[in-house]
């Protein structure tokens, strides 16, 4: 199933830098190591803002959910979810 998520971060304007470099650090690790799982199929920065547009690819919606539960920055992040499915105009033979 796949799920296009819309994430927003807002880190607290009084977390101390370190905290801040860790928790971004875990995250990255955790994108990347999901990127390579075929989990997060894609990952884009929204231009002018601490935002992205990323497009999971799971087997449930729980699965999506405890996905998204466990990343470093979910308690500071707003998290829009919209499922997808094919559309019929789509040449593209890998979307499901
Ligand atoms: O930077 C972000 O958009 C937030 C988050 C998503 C992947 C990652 O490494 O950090």
């Amino acid at each position: 199933m796949l799920f296009h998520v819309k994430m927003t971060v807002n880190l607290p304007v009084d977390m101390h830098p370190e905290r801040a470099a860790s928790l971004k650090a875990e995250e990255k690790a955790l994108a990347q190591r999901l990127q390579q799982e075929g989990k997060w199929r894609h990952l884009w920065r929204i231009a002018g803002h601490y935002a992205n547009y990323s497009v999971f690819d799971v087997d449930s919606v729980q699965d999506l959910h405890d996905l998204l539960m466990q990343l470093p920055l979910f308690p500071y992040m707003a998290i829009e979810v919209n499922a997808l499915c094919r559309h019929p105009s789509s040449i593209h033979a890998d979307d499901r």
